[in-house]
Formats: structure tokens, C-alpha cells, sequence
């Protein structure tokens, strides 16, 4: 038997290539994911010293970030315009298969990875980017890297580490009704701080996470590097296994099921060792809305934001509010939107879809509120409205977009103007993130489309009490 063991220990024991006393580890990484923003100069790297891409088939390629979500063909900005371009060239000259802007497969790299079942439990996945964290959902090693890594990825097919500590994230019994898996991770990032992953790959466990999808599990996994983490992940169980049947790109018949037996080993043993554990009580969590200008900053929709003279940091609270064109003690509830972004690779995914639609289903979008959903890949997109969620959206005053990065980052014409407010179901309230001057609350699928609908925020449990009881 021997000593248990942490589905980290397993991973990282089935890849190291080479270890060395004080010297980071060599890891042999399976699946190299690549976009337009981060990969131009990695390849640029290849081309001046002579090299190839030593395993083309392991990566794997898509474009997201600079993506027109409307009017495809017209790319305003040179920048992205030669990002794509390059990317195109790239793919071809050195064999890489691409999800190009009008290829089935697009969307976002991390929604695409597990939709196209690249994404498996036990893999070291990597990618120039820093929510890779979020196929760790599967009980894969992913994280973010920078160029120079990509270029050495792409050149060796491994990657130098060091080995980061292990930390427990445990949540106790189970979510309530009206409840997210987006909740979950805003009220363990705001409880524990922003910094609290530093230096660690976070490994979730308990009642809740076991109780929620995969869809669920990729919103928590996703947010891990804004706990500061280096990645996040949870232990594959039968509803990963369940996932993952019938993917492309994962076995078939009996092959699936004897794959499935090994992946389901790679769970963290019982008894075995974290360095760090911490706990949160899921039943106390309550949906939450971002008041301030990073994620950490959030409280429960019922709650009002932080009085400065109270804080811990009021200099940062301060600030923050001010940004924000908050006053503090204010209530959440007070606050009015004007812009309502449903995407990213945090939630837009079919289920983050269907369960918005069904808050928005027979309802209007606020005068004076633009709302945009922006599905994760063309394949959800094509899924959503198979079920009809595209019109049950446009029928409430949505827009109903293509596949891309879109609001998330203003690195395409999907922009929050100066001063505006947005309810975003992104992972990211810096300032400046969705434009400059732009104002951004994180919160659910759920909450943003009840406060699409009401004009400010609402606790959507109490909006949607009908659906919910229903
Ligand atoms: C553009 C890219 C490098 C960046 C990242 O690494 O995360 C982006 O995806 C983001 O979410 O800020
Ligand atoms: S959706 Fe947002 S967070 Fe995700 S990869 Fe794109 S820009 Fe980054």
C-alpha cells in the first residue's frame, strides 16, 4: 500500500523527467494549449535558433482573446488583427492543429479543452495563460505559464518547476438553493484573502465540491490563481469520468471504461498529507457580489460595502471605493448596473447558459442596461440554441454573441465605456479590466441576470423564488 498519497504526489511523480537537490524539477507536460495574445513571440524564439515544435500533436491551438463577438470578419485593431494572422502562419508552418475564428471547435481555450476531451484527469496541461488553472476541474496539473515557457514547451515538451506546496481547501456540507459554484469560490477568495494560494496548488475538497458538476468545478478551479495559487484542482470522481464519456479525443467502449479505472486512482488518497489545509462552511455562503477592485473584495448581495474607518487596509478600501464610485456602508442591493456581461471562461459554459435563462425566461432587460451573452465556444453557442436559450434572451432585450473572450478584458470591441457598471460573470475587477475607467462586479450567471432584469442588484433567490421553488 505505502504511505497515502495526494493526487499531486501521483501527477507529479508520473512526469518528472529529471530531478536535481536545489534545482527546479523537468516535467514532461501532456497537452500545451495555445492562443494568439501569448504565443507570437514564442514562436519567433523557434524560428531564430532553428528549432521545431517537438510534439505538434500535443497542442493544440484556438483564438479567443481579440475575437469580434459580432461582425466576425472585421477586425478593427492592427494589433489583434496581426496577433491572428501570426497565429494562422504559425499553426501551418509548424503542424499544429488550429480552432480558427470559423472552425467548429473555437472558443475559449479553457472551455474548448474540456469540450473537446483534451482535457484528462492526470495530465500536466499548460498554457501562456494564467486561468489554465481551470482544467484542474478534470484532476489535471494545469497551469499558467509565460512566453519564454511557451517557446520551451514548445521546443522540449517539458518544463522546468519547482515544486509548489499543497493546500487543502475544504468545504463543509453542502451550497444552498439559489447558490453557485461562483459564490463558493468569491466567498473562499474573500474569506482567505488574495494571496492566501501563494506558492501552493490548491486541492478542493469536501460535500459541496463533490455535489457540483464539472461545469461548477471549472468555475472554482478557474478562479484559483486569483487566490494567488499556481493551480487549483479537485480529485476526479464518476461525475468526471461521466464528463468525459463520448468526448472527442478520449477513448472509446472499453477503452473509455479501463482509462476511467486508472483516472479514478489518481485520487488524493485517504489520509493523505497536505502541507496547508483550511475550512469554510458551505451553508454559510450566500450569493455574492465584487464591490471592490480585486476579486477578494466581495460580500453577500444582502450585505453593504465595507466602511473604510472598519477595514483592515483603509487606504485600499478607500481607494477601491473611489474607483468604483462606491460610498461605504453602501448596500449592494442599491447599487445600478448599466452593462451585463454573461461569459468568460469563469461561466459560460451550457449550464452557466440554461441556468441564466431560466432567470431571464418571459422577463425585460432594464431600460438603460445593455446585456451581452457571449457563450464559451461555438459549440455551446450551437447547444444553447438547439434548446432555444438564444431566443428566450434576445426576447428579453439580450444580445446574443459569438464565441470569444469578449467583455472579460477589453482586448476586443466589447468594452465597458468610462464610469460604466458592469455585472460580470468574469473573474477579474482590476481596474481598467473591461475599459478604461470601467466599473466591474463579479458575481453568477444567476445574480447577472437577475440585475440585467431589476437595473441593480438583487438577491436572486429571493427574485427568482418561483424558478427556484418551482
Ligand atoms: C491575455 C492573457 C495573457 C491573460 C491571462 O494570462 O490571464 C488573459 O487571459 C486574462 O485573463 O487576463
Ligand atoms: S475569458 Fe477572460 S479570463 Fe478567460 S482566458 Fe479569456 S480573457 Fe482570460
Amino acid at each position: 500500500m505505502g504511505k497515502p498519497k495526494t493526487i499531486v504526489d501521483k501527477i507529479w511523480r508520473n512526469h518528472m523527467v529529471h530531478a536535481e537537490e536545489g534545482k527546479p524539477d523537468l516535467m514532461y507536460i501532456d497537452l500545451h494549449l495555445i492562443h494568439e495574445v501569448t504565443s507570437p513571440q514564442a514562436f519567433e524564439g523557434l524560428r531564430l535558433s532553428n528549432r521545431n515544435v517537438r510534439c505538434p500533436d500535443l497542442t493544440y491551438a484556438t483564438m479567443d482573446h481579440n475575437v469580434p463577438t459580432k461582425n466576425r470578419d472585421v477586425i478593427k485593431d492592427d494589433i489583434s488583427k496581426k496577433q491572428m494572422e501570426t497565429l494562422r502562419k504559425n499553426c501551418k508552418d509548424f503542424g499544429i492543429t488550429l480552432a480558427d475564428m470559423f472552425h467548429p471547435d473555437q472558443g475559449i481555450v479553457h472551455v474548448i479543452g474540456p469540450q473537446l476531451g483534451l482535457t484528462q484527469p492526470g495530465k500536466t496541461i499548460v498554457c501562456g495563460d494564467s486561468h489554465t488553472s481551470t482544467h484542474g476541474a478534470f484532476g489535471a496539473l494545469a497551469f499558467g505559464i509565460g512566453t519564454s515557457e511557451v517557446e520551451h514547451v514548445l521546443a522540449t515538451q517539458t518544463l522546468w518547476q519547482e515544486r509548489p506546496k499543497t493546500l487543502n481547501v475544504h468545504v463543509e456540507g453542502d451550497l444552498g438553493t439559489g447558490v453557485t459554484a461562483k459564490d463558493l469560490i468569491l466567498a473562499i477568495i474573500s474569506k482567505f484573502g488574495v494571496r492566501f494560494g501563494t506558492g501552493h496548488i490548491i486541492e478542493y475538497t469536501g460535500e459541496a465540491i463533490r455535489n457540483l458538476s464539472m461545469e461548477g468545478r471549472m468555475t472554482v478551479c478557474n478562479m484559483s490563481i486569483e487566490a494567488g495559487a499556481r493551480a487549483g484542482l479537485i480529485s476526479p470522481d464518476e461525475t468526471t469520468v461521466e464528463f468525459l464519456r463520448d468526448k472527442p479525443n478520449v477513448p472509446q467502449g472499453e477503452a473509455f471504461d479501463a482509462k476511467a479505472a486508472e483516472w479514478l486512482n489518481l485520487a488524493t488518497d485517504e489520509g493523505a498529507a497536505y502541507d496547508e489545509t483550511v475550512t469554510i462552511k458551505a451553508e454559510e455562503i450566500e450569493p455574492q457580489v465584487s464591490w471592490g477592485t480585486n476579486p477578494g473584495m466581495c460580500v453577500p448581495v444582502n450585505a453593504s460595502t465595507p466602511g473604510v474607518s472598519e477595514s483592515e487596509n483603509p487606504d485600499e478600501v478607500a481607494r477601491a471605493l473611489e474607483y468604483m464610485g462606491l460610498e461605504e456602508n453602501q448596500p449592494i442591493q442599491s447599487i445600478a448596473i448599466d452593462h451585463v456581461f454573461i461569459g468568460s471562461c469563469t461561466n459560460s459554459r451550457i449550464t452557466d447558459l440554461r441556468k441564466a435563462a431560466r432567470i431571464v425566461e418571459g422577463q425585460s432587460v432594464s431600460d438603460g442596461v445593455r446585456a451581452i451573452v457571449v457563450p464559451g465556444s461555438f459549440g455551446t453557442k450551437l447547444q444553447a440554441e438547439k434548446e432555444g436559450l438564444d431566443t428566450i434572451f434576445k426576447d428579453a432585450g439580450f444580445e446574443w454573441r459569438e464565441a470569444g473572450c469578449s467583455m472579460c478584458l477589453a482586448m476586443n470591441d466589447d468594452i465597458v465605456p468610462p464610469g460604466g457598471r458592469c455585472a460580470s460573470t468574469s473573474n477579474r475587477n482590476f481596474e481598467g479590466r473591461q475599459g478604461n475607467g470601467a466599473r466591474t462586479h463579479l458575481v453568477s450567471p444567476e445574480m447577472a441576470a437577475a440585475a440585467a432584469i431589476e437595473g441593480h442588484f438583487v438577491d436572486v433567490r429571493k427574485f427568482a423564488a418561483g424558478v427556484y421553488h418551482a
